[in-house]
């Protein structure tokens, strides 16, 4: 990401709709943007606070829903599921989205996921386009829930994952008699906030109609349309729609898709169909009219029809650059289409209770055909630096293991250049991480240098593109301040941050360089620097605090971030007194982050803290 790459500035405009007696999930609400917030007795007082960025207003006060409209904002209902469920859905016909939530686990980080996807400021679909490979995992449980346990385990190696919904069984009805059951707009609800709540891979919201291996029934291309807006409504980042559903239903669902996205399904179950045709061509255009990516999978009985299809996959990119194709074919004989297929290829896992669709494989078995295939060559990945305590190492091997890679970590005791140079010319060099860091001056005659490592001045990473045979093209790149502007925007939106002032504090610049960054990426307005004077390019940004009459001065920040050694790290607890306000720390964690009233805490620092003698060591 570049640092001018600044999310969008508009400030939201919210209607938030809330149950009796659940106005605090308002408070909640502007919290995480980072907005006061304004609640109403009426719906006739919209036309009062055009200024605010947050309205609410209790479901109750609601007299006339047709008025919703007049205040011209994205409306949002919510609803807590914890007791006594007062889900409306002739008032959610009025609203753009339906928030479901529970208290626990995570309200917060949950409501920042839901709102920075609705308001378009996570984008998740742009993070997968720019990988080469992207993967779903088809979840077939009646009840998502009993994924839970498991789910850490189960999406190594996804992208996404797919809920399909026509597989869930209410508790009640299941094996009552083999006749397809839709299940109830209520369960259906409750189990993609159930999945939401427990993932942050992006949810694929799939009803697979009973002609192409699902349940959902197809005499009615009308509850599909109301199931798909549901989906659009809770914010699921994409909707499977399949390619039959009539012209208007689609061009209704993409007219109102918001920031989801529409994966357009085909699935051909024949054992007859011929990628060659002219046929297969137009149904590719076909989904690609309403389609942000085209899914194609077709029954397949010879293997002669996967060279069909690779024939086809490479005609249609040299011939449309937009949208991509995701095409395979089922069945045995088809598994090699899986194992070539780069969009969304559907992966299972064994501890799913069955199999999707025929065919269907796991990453690891992908992982393994492919370097069969001579498609994925064994490469030496090489950590350096104190990879004991880091548990770097070790992390690295279980993922390799778990997904049948055959890479290999090459440990090295200390991060250096020389050892960096050596690796790099070697034709199965497959990437670095170091920690501590490297300074960029050190690499930057060996290999090119990201934007960020350029800014921050180190390098943390080494990204390898292989280009077959010869050596890898390296790119040395800084991810610690991705990591950094990830955990600023757990519990906020990225626009809470816009515009608003922050506080810095470290023993010297270059130790604070990745959070000024992530920081700046972030639009904040100056950063007040605590312990060091800022020389760098981003200077103009920032200023020096030389003591208490300087805080005095300025705005409280919205976020204070702490970049002191961890033997230092108590240094911080006056300011945060100063700040005063309530919340908790744990000294003896690592990494942490707290926030209290909007406010955000960020302590970088690693390893042992030593404690406060002045504690309760409270955050503000
Ligand atoms: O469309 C697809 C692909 C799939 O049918 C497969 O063949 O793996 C599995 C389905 O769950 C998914 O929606």
């Amino acid at each position: 990401m570049r640092v001018d790459e600044i999310i969008n500035p508009d400030p939201p405009r919210l209607l938030l709709l809330f149950d009796a007696e659940h106005e605090d999930i308002l408070q909640i609400a502007g919290d995480v943007l980072g907005e006061p917030y304004v609640c109403i007795e009426a719906i006739e007082d919209l036309g009062s606070h055009v200024d605010a960025c947050v309205i609410g207003i209790c479901n109750a006060l609601l007299l006339e829903p047709g008025l919703l409209r007049e205040g011209r904002r994205s409306i949002i209902t919510t609803h807590c599921l914890d007791v006594g469920d007062q889900r409306d859905e002739a008032l959610t016909e009025h609203c753009d989205y339906e928030y479901l939530y529970t208290r626990s686990p995570f309200l917060q980080r949950d409501l920042a996921r839901f709102l920075g996807f609705v308001l378009g400021q996570i984008k998740p679909h742009d993070d997968l386009k720019g990988k080469t490979r992207t993967t779903l995992l088809s979840t077939t449980f009646p009840d998502i829930r009993s994924a839970l346990p498991n789910l850490d385990i189960l999406s190594v190696g996804a992208d996404s994952v797919e809920l399909r919904v026509d597989l869930l069984a209410e508790p009640g009805q299941r094996n009552l008699d083999s006749r397809p059951r839709v299940p109830s707009l209520k369960y259906v609800g409750e189990q993609v906030m159930v999945l939401r709540q427990r993932t942050e891979l992006p949810i694929i919201f799939t009803i697979r109609c009973t002609n192409e291996n699902g349940r959902f029934p197809m005499d009615d291309p009308s509850l599909s349309y109301h199931y798909l807006r549901k989906a659009l409504q809770w914010g699921c980042e994409y909707l499977d729609v399949e390619l039959w559903l009539p012209q208007d239903v689609r061009q209704r669902l993409s007219q109102v898709k918001g920031h989801s996205k529409i994966i357009s399904a085909f699935h051909d179950f024949s054992g007859t169909f011929k990628w060659t045709s002219e046929e297969a061509q137009e149904l590719f255009r076909q989904g690609a009219v309403y389609g942000d990516v085209v899914k194609m999978i077709a029954l397949i009985t010879k293997v002669e029809q996967n060279y069909d299809l690779e024939t086809f996959r490479s005609g249609i990119q040299s011939a449309y650059t937009h949208p991509p194709l995701s095409g395979l074919n089922m069945g045995p004989i088809g598994q090699l289409s899986r194992t070539l297929n780069t969009v969304f290829t559907p992966i299972t896992h064994p501890l799913l209770p069955i199999i999707a669709a025929p065919g269907q494989l796991s990453a690891a078995e992908i992982n393994e055909r492919l370097h069969s295939m001579s498609q994925l060559p064994s490469l030496e990945l090489l950590v350096m630096g104190d990879v004991r305590t880091t548990g770097l190492a070790t992390f690295f091997e279980k993922c390799l293991n778990e997904l049948s890679l055959p890479h290999q970590i090459v440990s090295a005791g200390r991060s250096s250049a020389d050892a960096i140079s050596r690796m790099i010319s070697k034709a199965n060099f497959g990437g670095a991480v170091m920690c501590p860091p490297l300074p960029a001056v050190e690499l930057r005659e060996s290999m090119s240098m990201s934007e960020a490592a350029t800014a921050i001045g180190h390098v943390d990473t080494i990204v390898a593109r292989s280009s077959k045979g010869a050596a890898a093209t390296c790119t040395a790149d800084n991810a610690t301040w991705k990591g950094i502007r990830a955990t600023l925007t757990r519990d906020f939106v990225p626009s809470a941050y816009g515009g608003r002032p922050a506080i810095l504090l470290a023993s010297e610049e270059s130790y604070a360089a990745a959070a000024i960054f992530a920081l700046r990426s972030l639009n904040v307005e100056t950063i007040y620097t605590i312990g060091f004077k800022a020389r760098s390019s981003a200077a103009s940004h920032m200023q020096y605090f030389s003591g208490l009459d300087d805080l005095k001065r300025v705005t409280p920040p919205f976020v204070i971030v702490s970049a002191l050694p961890a033997e230092k790290s108590a240094l911080v607890t006056p300011l945060l007194k100063y700040y005063g306000r309530n919340g908790s720390e744990d000294p003896a964690s690592s990494s942490s982050s707290t926030h209290s009233a909007g406010k955000v805490f960020l302590d970088l620092s690693n390893g042992l803290k030593r404690p406060d003698p002045s504690r309760p060591y409270d955050s503000w």
